[in-house]
């Protein structure tokens, strides 16, 4: 006897339908599970062999085959339990083959009978409603992350008997249903606030234009002056998170189990601060099936690296193609992965080992060649990617003083969206979205500036020493000042303001 079960598993950040096929032979009872399953695949077949006698079926001592198509993927998860087990109860007659059919199932099968939670429901309820289905049935603590999808009936379920009496018809469970509207509504804005952090008006102005124009940030300061309490405020200014960009950013949380079950929309841009012991694997992805590292855990959100130079040294370096890309691919023998990862970097570190190099109440140790060897740590390709340099200081006591008239991040936040929308207009029909973006062409036509612009920023570049890179860094600066001003020409005086966000090409040449 034959039966047929849909169920799904995620490749990346997507899903796929997986058809579950139960065969029954009569023969010395054997469990055999084919279709590329990876371990916990494999060691379903205890929990299922448990979790039905559990349930007060009977198990058929007969030779059950269950084959997994399409059958060249790597299966993994636990999330076909569940499916497998509803086969072997409709190949022995036990639910009728209607019932099954026009349902999606996953979920783990605890060895009582109990559905437990499986990762990447959304990507999975997202495939059963493009496919067409009429509904999913998950298991209860996923209910809310797939009714995030619209158009597809939910089915939270809490046992194998309870999935059981709802096909042959003895219970109704009520589909689940969520107003996306309100998560956003709901939404906690954490409490932290621009107006919280005393002084640092240079500071506050270049992380403004950074959330702007969607440039990435180092700040250079010594320890204490705020750097980590700045960062932790730029997701307070950026734009609220559109609904795709909330379910792209939610998708990859599903897959790697990292939900909120009860926030099962990710509506607040997520802020990754990885210790500087963290591997490449873990910055980018890794793992024999590939899982998203923090670069992808980051997107459409904020990745910060505390202290720079102290990441290993391979770490940065594979940090250069999702800052590129926007999106990481990963290579394995047996697949290979990609993930987006569209973040906004924000980078910290001291100006020199001991920290106090430019902090007038402390007498810095460090010897000229230390600093340079420290700085040098970041190297320039990677220095090439990060568009500001924004010198923090330690803030003078005056400053330490609660200043009644700071701004809010509400107000700064207005300014950062009237910015981006011009740049949603000069965008439309491209693939960029951000200043930040712009390839050479983009800035030839969306950056030109006058002769006494053009001169000023010469004579800077001779001045100053500064790099011939810097020259593109300085005029999509400048394009993104003259945006939050609503000015529709680069003037000199956006001009001069970007030239001091290139502090650390500058210091390059005056190791
Ligand atoms: N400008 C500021 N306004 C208000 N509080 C500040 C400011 N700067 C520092 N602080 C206080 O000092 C604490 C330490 O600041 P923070 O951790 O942001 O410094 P940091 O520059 O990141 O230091 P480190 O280099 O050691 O990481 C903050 O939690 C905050 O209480």
């Amino acid at each position: 006897m034959l039966a047929r079960v849909l169920s799904s598993a995620v490749i990346g950040i997507d899903a796929y339908l997986v058809e579950v096929e139960v065969d029954i032979a009569q023969g010395l009872p054997t469990f055999t599970t084919v279709g590329l399953p990876e371990a916990a695949v494999k060691e379903s077949r205890e929990r299922v062999k448990s979790a039905i006698s559990n349930s007060g079926y009977t198990f058929p001592a007969d030779r059950i085959t269950v084959n997994l198509a399409p059958a060249n993927i790597k299966k993994e998860g636990t999330g076909f339990d569940l499916p497998i087990a509803l086969g072997i109860l409709g190949a022995t007659g036990i639910l009728p083959e209607k019932a099954i059919s026009g349902y999606l199932f996953l979920g783990e099968l605890s060895l009582d009978g109990r559905v437990k939670p499986v990762n990447g429901s959304l990507p999975m309820a997202i495939a059963a409603q493009k496919a067409g289905y009429r509904g999913i049935v998950v298991p209860a603590d996923n209910g809310n992350e797939a009714s995030v999808v619209s158009g597809l009936c939910v089915y939270p379920v809490r046992t194998l008997s309870q999935v059981v009496d709802f096909l042959r018809g003895f219970c109704s469970i009520l589909p689940q249903k969520t107003d996306v509207k309100t998560l956003f509504e709901t939404e906690d804005r954490s409490g932290t606030d621009f107006s919280e952090v005393l002084g640092q008006e240079h500071a506050k102005r270049a992380l403004e234009i950074a959330a702007a124009g969607g440039h990435n940030v180092l700040m250079v300061g010594p320890p204490g002056s705020g750097k980590t309490m700045l960062a932790r405020r730029i997701s307070t200014i950026l734009p609220p998170m559109s609904f795709e960009e909330a379910i792209e950013t939610t998708k990859i949380f599903s897959v790697v189990g990292l939900l909120n079950r009860k926030q099962p929309l990710v509506t607040r841009r997520p802020f990754r601060g990885p210790h500087h012991t963290v591997s490449d694997a873990g910055l980018i992805g890794g793992g024999h099936i590939p899982r998203p590292g923090e670069v992808s855990l980051a997107h459409n959100g904020v990745l910060f690296l505390d202290e720079l130079p102290e990441y290993k040294k391979n770490v940065l370096e594979v940090l250069r193609q999702p800052l590129e890309d926007l999106q990481v691919t990963i290579s394995r023998a047996a697949t290979s992965l990609t993930y987006p990862s569209s973040f906004m970097l924000i980078a910290a570190m001291n100006p020199c080992p001991c920290g106090y190099f430019t902090d007038p109440r402390h007498a810095c140790r460090c010897t000229a060649h230390q600093i340079h060897r420290y700085r040098s740590k970041i190297s320039g390709p990677l220095l090439d990617r990060i568009d500001l340099h924004v010198e923090v200081p330690a803030v003078p006591q005056k400053d330490l003083m609660a200043d009644p008239n700071a701004e809010t991040s509400a107000e700064i936040r207005q300014r950062v969206m009237a910015a981006r929308q011009i740049q949603n207009r000069r965008f439309k029909r491209t693939r960029i979205y951000s200043n930040a973006q712009m390839a050479s062409r983009h800035i030839r036509s969306h950056c030109r500036i006058d002769d006494d612009a053009g001169s000023v920023l010469e004579s800077a570049i001779d001045s100053l020493g500064l790099s011939a890179r810097a020259y593109n860094r300085i005029l999509k600066i400048s394009r993104t000042i003259a945006d939050l001003e609503g000015a529709a020409d680069i003037q000199v005086h956006h001009v001069t303001e970007a030239i001091q966000y290139r502090s650390l090409d500058r210091a390059q040449h005056q190791p």
